[in-house]
């Protein structure tokens, strides 16, 4: 599979925009959409407890748990059609992943702020392979040292989006909310842990 290269420096991050057909990234949204245990979480910010916008599920192959802005997360065991998924991800990023967390935004008003996926239990060069099912949503990077570097990616309904190598120590990167009508997105973001 071709990938795109995004080629921003001191990055890697390759762009699969065909990773699934329509078809079947309409049959995977929708199951997933039903099977997934969706919650809404409670994360701290600078101290003060927020409502997290959208909602989110985490499943491993194993016990590790993953943290985050105070939340921990307890892994729930793989189930069939996730499991496939990961199998497919892990044919293109040629690792094997132990953990996927699962995101669920419900509108235009549900986003994920300007973080980087550095928390210890990542390792230090950490692969991260992010799925998105439903509708597109718009992707933006900013360069950890020049905030004028930065970079917006539109991610698609059944692609795939690889960061690897040192792009989460020098890269931050967040899914805005939009004001436009949209329907709901799945993310599925597969990490080793
Ligand atoms: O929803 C996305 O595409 C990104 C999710 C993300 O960055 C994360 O879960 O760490
Ligand atoms: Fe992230």
């Amino acid at each position: 599979m071709k990938a795109i290269d995004l080629n921003l420096p001191d990055s890697t991050l390759l762009y699969y925009p065909n990773f699934y057909s329509a078809e079947k990234a309409d049959e995977l949204f929708n199951e997933l959409l039903d099977a997934i245990n969706w919650k809404e979480e409670q994360i701290r910010v600078f101290g003060k407890l927020h409502w997290q916008p959208r909602l989110t599920s985490f499943y491993a192959n194993n016990t590790n748990t993953y943290s985050y802005s105070s939340l921990k997360m307890e892994p729930n065991p793989f189930f069939s059609t996730l499991k496939k998924i990961k199998e497919d991800v892990e044919k293109i990023a040629g690792v094997n992943f132990t953990s996927c967390l699962a995101n669920l935004y419900r509108d235009g008003k549900d986003s994920n702020g300007w973080h980087a996926d550095d928390e210890k239990e990542l390792g230090k060069n950490p692969i991260i392979a992010s799925v998105s099912l439903g509708a597109n949503r718009f992707f933006k990077f900013r360069h950890k040292k020049d905030a004028q570097l930065q970079h917006k990616l539109l991610l698609e309904h059944g692609s795939l989006l690889i960061m690897k190598d040192e792009t989460q120590h020098f890269w931050k990167h967040q899914l805005p909310k939009t004001q436009k009508h949209v329907e709901k997105r799945i993310n599925l973001t597969f990490r080793i842990i």
